[in-house]
This record gives structure tokens, C-alpha cells and sequence, in this order.
């Protein structure tokens, strides 16, 4: 065989991976039930869960012929950063669950990609060993994600730390006063692994594992917060852009307007709260028209593939954020798992926009979209 071209190795286990739903499918055999389960499920009937993919199908995209898109350009602006696409990922804690490098690896697969990351204050490893972990690689944007505790304390405790590592904004979750109904958890009564921790809440893997993840959760979440109790508090308190994440409806927009926020993340927790309530692709329009542009509006739940993205996008989000994706590439090889997850959202977000004729992420808009109707013809937006 003297002369004949070496093949470039592919490797074998990638060559299966090719979108996002392979990627589950293969970290899902990986995982053991119990954290299978709790990463991957909804609450209660999974409706909410299962409509937040399945939602996008009803839109079809509406494509520019003959457009030279041959300079395409998917970067935009992220928390002042220029980023390589209009994707994050979103703050889901636990990740060492996952892969032992957890965050530390989503954080070096984000700044490779030049995106930014929410670091979730369920986190295995510490804020600074995350931050760290990403400017290793590349500049990189963090926000930190919190709930609203009974210890006041505490959350200072976290504000002053996420400011001395450099976070940009705070994602308040406000979609959270108790947990949702989650069946799995206590099924399969769900513990976190020994020897993982939440260093960020101050929490060793002992005291962790005498709890339920639902009665460790209410020990210090406060289903008391409210906007006028903790709004202003957090603004007297610190300099980082507040966004609100978990508003779903046209008047919690109106109020974290009203009440000084940055930004908000229309989201429902990846189906894991309140089951029944709206995909967040069907929840985006109420909150972008009552917004009529006076504040930042991100969007996560159920984006699954670069046409997903493209979709929200068109919908008037500014950018996308996913949560399971990341954990899927996490437990199928670590950092590599990540980056593979995020090269498949880049490749088909480009691609989209190229068989649109959209050449920048500005060009991106409603007029882009048709809905289908039942034995009609496909209805603009
Ligand atoms: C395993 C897991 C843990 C999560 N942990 C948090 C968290 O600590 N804080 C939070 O605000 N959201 C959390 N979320 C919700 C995500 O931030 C995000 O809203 C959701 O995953 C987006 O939906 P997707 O998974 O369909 O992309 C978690 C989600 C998952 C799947
Ligand atoms: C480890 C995850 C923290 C709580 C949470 O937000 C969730 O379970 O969805």
C-alpha cells in the first residue's frame, strides 16, 4: 500500500455524534440511573419538558435566495464581550456528577469557543477554580446564578465573591420559591454522590447526603423572596447587571423593567419546576412585545439544534443559552464532550443562517419565520 494517502483518524467514538440528540442518547448509557434521571427529567406529567423541544417544529423558516453569504458572520455581543455565537451555557449545579471536572471543563469548553458561561451556585467546584479554570483558555464572561437564601449573609457572602472573581451580572432564578414535583428524585431518592460538595453554598458532601436534594434545597432557599424585598437589596448591594431568570409571562417582563433590571432569561428551568406551564419558545413573544425593547432579553428550555437557535433569535431573543447539552458532553467525555456539543450549535447556526441569507445575527428576525396552520398555507409572524 507504499504511496497511498494516510487516512486522518476519526475518532470512533465521535464518529456516532453527530447533533445533540446523539449526544444524549450516548451520555445517557453512560450515566447510572439515579443521575440520569435527575439530570434529564421534567417534573410531575413532563409536559412542559417535552414541549419545550418539541414547540420549535411548529415554526418554518422563511429563506433568502441567492444571497452572497459567503462572509457570514455568527459573532454578537454578550455581556459586553464579543462572542464566536449567540449561545451560553446556562447554570445547571451538579455537573461533577457528570465528569470529575464538572464546571472546571464546561468553563475551558466555553472560553475555546469564546462564549460565555452561568455558573450555577449548585456548582461542584468553588467560583474562582471556574473562572480560573476558563481564563486559562480565553477571556470569558461569567455570570453567577442565585437563589435568594434565608441567609442573608451567605448571599452577600457570594455577591462579594463572584465580584472579586471578575462575574459580570448576577441570573437571579426567580422560577423557584420551593422546588418542582420531580417523581425521579424521590423514586430513586436521589442523593448527590459522596465526595461531592457545593462549595460555593458552603456545603461538604456529608451534610448534603443526610438530605433529599428537595429538603436540602428548602434549608436555605427563602420562599419568601419578592421583587420588592430583594430587587432593591441586590441593587444596593452590588454593581453586577441583575437579570431576572425564569420570567414567562408579559407582566413579570413589565415588572423587572419597572424594577431596574438588566436583563431577563425567559426560561422554565428546563421543565423542571412548574409543570404545564409554557415552552419558553411559546412564552418568548408575550415577553419581547411587553419589553418593546426597553430591556435585555435572553431565552433557554429545550434548544437542541442550530435552527432552534436561529428560531428564538428570530423571535426577538438576543441570545440562547442550554443547560442538558452541556451535561450530556460532560458525561460523554468531559471537556471534549463539551466542545463537541458546542461545535455541533456553531456549525448547524451557521449553516442556517447561510441557507437564509442572513450574513449577520442583526439580519435575524421576525420576517425570517412562517407558523404552520392547519390546512392553510404557511401564515407569517
Ligand atoms: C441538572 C440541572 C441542574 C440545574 N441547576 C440549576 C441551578 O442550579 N440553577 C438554575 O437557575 N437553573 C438550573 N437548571 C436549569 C438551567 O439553568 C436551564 O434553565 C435549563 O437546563 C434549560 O433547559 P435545557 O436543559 O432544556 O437546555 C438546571 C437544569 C438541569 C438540567
Ligand atoms: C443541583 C441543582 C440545583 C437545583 C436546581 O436548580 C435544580 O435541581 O434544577
Amino acid at each position: 500500500m507504499a504511496g497511498n494517502p494516510v487516512p486522518v483518524p476519526v475518532p470512533a467514538a465521535d464518529v456516532k455524534i453527530l447533533c445533540i440528540d446523539d449526544l444524549r442518547i450516548e451520555a445517557s448509557e453512560k450515566l447510572p440511573v439515579g443521575a440520569r434521571d435527575f439530570y434529564n427529567s421534567g417534573s410531575t406529567d413532563q409536559i412542559t419538558i417535552a414541549e419545550n423541544t418539541t414547540a420549535y417544529a411548529k415554526y418554518r423558516v422563511r429563506p433568502r435566495v441567492l444571497v452572497d453569504v459567503s462572509k457570514a458572520d455568527t459573532s454578537t455581543t454578550c455581556f459586553g464581550r464579543k462572542v464566536s455565537f449567540p449561545l451560553g451555557v446556562s447554570p445547571a449545579g451538579l455537573q461533577a456528577m457528570a465528569h470529575p471536572e464538572g464546571e472546571l471543563a464546561t468553563a475551558r469548553a466555553c472560553a475555546r469557543r469564546g462564549i460565555n458561561m452561568a455558573i450555577s451556585s449548585f456548582a461542584n467546584y468553588t467560583i474562582r477554580e471556574i473562572r480560573g479554570s476558563g481564563l486559562g483558555v480565553a477571556p470569558i464572561k461569567h455570570a453567577i446564578q442565585m437563589y435568594t437564601l434565608k441567609d442573608r449573609g451567605l448571599e452577600l457572602k457570594i455577591i462579594r465573591e463572584a465580584e472579586a472573581q471578575g462575574c459580570t451580572a448576577i441570573f437571579l432564578t426567580a422560577d423557584s420559591p420551593v422546588l418542582g414535583v420531580r417523581y425521579n428524585e424521590w423514586r430513586n431518592d436521589f442523593r448527590t454522590p459522596d465526595g461531592l460538595g457545593f462549595p460555593i453554598l458552603g456545603w461538604d458532601s456529608e451534610r448534603i447526603r443526610k438530605q433529599s436534594h428537595d429538603d436540602s434545597f428548602m434549608t436555605f432557599n427563602d420562599d419568601a423572596h419578592n421583587w420588592a424585598r430583594d430587587i432593591p437589596w441586590l441593587r444596593s448591594v452590588t454593581k453586577m447587571e441583575i437579570w431576572i431568570k425564569g420570567v414567562l409571562t408579559a407582566e413579570d417582563t413589565l415588572k423587572a423593567i419597572e424594577m431596574g433590571c438588566d436583563g431577563i432569561i425567559v426560561s422554565n428551568h428546563g421543565g423542571r419546576q412548574l409543570d404545564g406551564v409554557p415552552a419558553t419558545i411559546d412564552a418568548l413573544p408575550e415577553c419581547v412585545e411587553a419589553a418593546a425593547g426597553r430591556i435585555r432579553i435572553h431565552v433557554d428550555g429545550g434548544i437542541r439544534s442550530g435552527t432552534d437557535m436561529f428560531k428564538a433569535l428570530a423571535l426577538g431573543a438576543e441570545y440562547v443559552w442550554v443547560g442538558r447539552p452541556a451535561i450530556w458532553g460532560l458525561a460523554y467525555a468531559g471537556e471534549r464532550g463539551v466542545e463537541l456539543m458546542l461545535e455541533i450549535f456553531y456549525n448547524e447556526f451557521k449553516r442556517c443562517m447561510q441557507l437564509t441569507g442572513c450574513n449577520s445575527v442583526k439580519d435575524i428576525t421576525k420576517s425570517c419565520l412562517g407558523v404552520v396552520r392547519p390546512d392553510g398555507p404557511l401564515a407569517r409572524l
